[in-house]
């Protein structure tokens, strides 16, 4: 196998002979299919067919890794270091993939990883993991003939400090989002977004855990669904939904819902990732019957994009900033669904400012038809809540 980055100054793969993880069975797992640009129409159709290939090879392996904290118990003595290892080595997975995968020329990839953790005293085991998970990965899957040396890693993690911005093409990934649900053994989303002058034109999210029918199967309601859903979009070509391991990819829209009465809506499991009594003001305004339906990460974008629910609220606790790769992939796949996402002023996210979004508040999403009540009673609980709190 040829070492990556080549040339490397000496190879240093090998087999993995013990682990941190529960020991695993290995099992042959179906390959990718080679990246082919098909004759669509959509003018991002190579990028479109390698990002959904770079998030899948990603998704394999942080599925590897759930499986092994959900059976080794690493949860429960708070040890980050299992979701350390498949975050660096998923973003390393979806780099490389991009990179053989996509049209030669500049490579700019904002990412939410660097390799300064591991360059520390200290690393060295937790390096090794990776670079064994990673290569593992590879040889599991056979698209690419390379093997990494733990250089290697290290400058493949760094490929991802890219600062975005205005103009040129930005590749913007999480390579796990909703760490905390990834940890519990919930969901959680690889979302990958390709940004072009500014704007978001593409994006996938790979969501191994979600049902592939509908959230409604969360709670085992249909024990039969299979999980694992991969939603894509590109700019002016709508959204798709189709199985992590392959299936026809099916055109899905928002739902249409106009009453709020017959609405449902989502937001963060986590209570410190967006404030849960704002959100209930807001739905109660509304005349929201349903209970919040709660899930970690960009996997509430792909639900909202199906349909599965009519609207996602998220209100972050004042002074945090969202960066762009917790959004972009999942607003295109809602709005080529036929939803809206803005800020809760009504401003359209601005992904061209670097890795920030800077925005109003909080972000909303829902359908056409419910957006105008949805800003109102939005406004009317922000109002509520800053007079209450200017009382104290
Ligand atoms: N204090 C916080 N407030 C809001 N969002 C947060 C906070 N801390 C982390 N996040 C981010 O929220 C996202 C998950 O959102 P959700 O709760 O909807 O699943 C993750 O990207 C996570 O970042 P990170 O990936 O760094 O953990
Ligand atoms: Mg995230």
């Amino acid at each position: 196998r040829l070492p990556y980055p080549p040339p490397p100054p000496i190879p240093t793969y090998r087999r993995r002979a013990s682990s941190s993880f529960a020991s695993r069975p290995r099992r042959a797992s179906p390959r990718l299919l080679p990246v082919r640009a098909m004759a669509s129409g959509n003018p991002y159709a190579a990028e479109l067919a390698a990002a959904k290939k770079a998030v899948t090879l990603a998704a394999r392996l942080c599925k590897t890794v759930q499986q092994d904290i959900v059976h080794s118990g690493v949860q429960a003595k708070a040890d980050k270091s299992p979701v350390t290892v498949a975050d660096y080595g998923s973003q390393i997975l979806v780099s490389l993939a991009l990179k053989m995968d996509v049209a030669s020329g500049p490579f700019s990839l904002v990412a939410e990883e660097d390799s300064e953790e591991l360059r520390k005293e200290g690393a060295e085991e937790i390096l090794e993991e990776i670079t064994d998970l990673v290569n593992e990965t590879i040889v599991d899957d056979g698209s690419y003939n390379i093997s990494f040396t733990k250089e290697g890693i290290l400058s493949a993690i760094d490929d991802g400090k890219s600062e975005g911005g205005p103009s040129g093409r930005h590749w913007v990934l999480d390579p796990i989002d909703g760490t905390k649900g990834f940890l519990r053994g919930d969901q959680y989303a690889i979302a990958l977004a390709l940004l072009d002058e500014g704007k978001v034109v593409l994006g996938v999210l790979a969501c191994p855990n979600l049902p592939l029918s509908s959230v409604n199967n969360l709670n085992g309601n249909s024990s039969g669904d299979q999980v694992g859903a991969l939603f894509s979009a590109t700019i002016g070509c709508g959204t798709e939904v189709e199985s992590l391991y392959g299936s026809p990819p099916q055109k899905i829209s928002v739902c249409s819902i106009d009453d709020p009465v017959n609405a449902s809506f989502f937001e963060s499991y986590e209570s410190a990732h967006s404030m849960h009594d704002l959100t209930g003001s807001i739905a109660k305004k509304l005349g929201v019957q349903a209970p919040p339906v709660r899930i970690d990460s960009q996997a509430k974008y792909g639900a909202l994009a199906r349909g599965d629910g009519a609207i996602y609220l998220r209100f972050p606790h004042k002074g945090y900033r969202e960066k762009i790769w917790d959004h972009a992939a999942g607003s295109i796949v809602v709005t080529e669904a036929g939803g809206i996402v803005t800020d809760a002023a009504g401003n359209d996210l601005d992904f061209s400012k670097g890795r920030f979004l800077d925005l109003d508040t909080g972000i909303i999403a829902t359908n056409k038809n419910l957006m105008p009540s949805l800003l109102k009673a939005v406004q009317e609980a922000i109002k509520e809540t800053n007079q209450a709190s200017s009382l104290l």
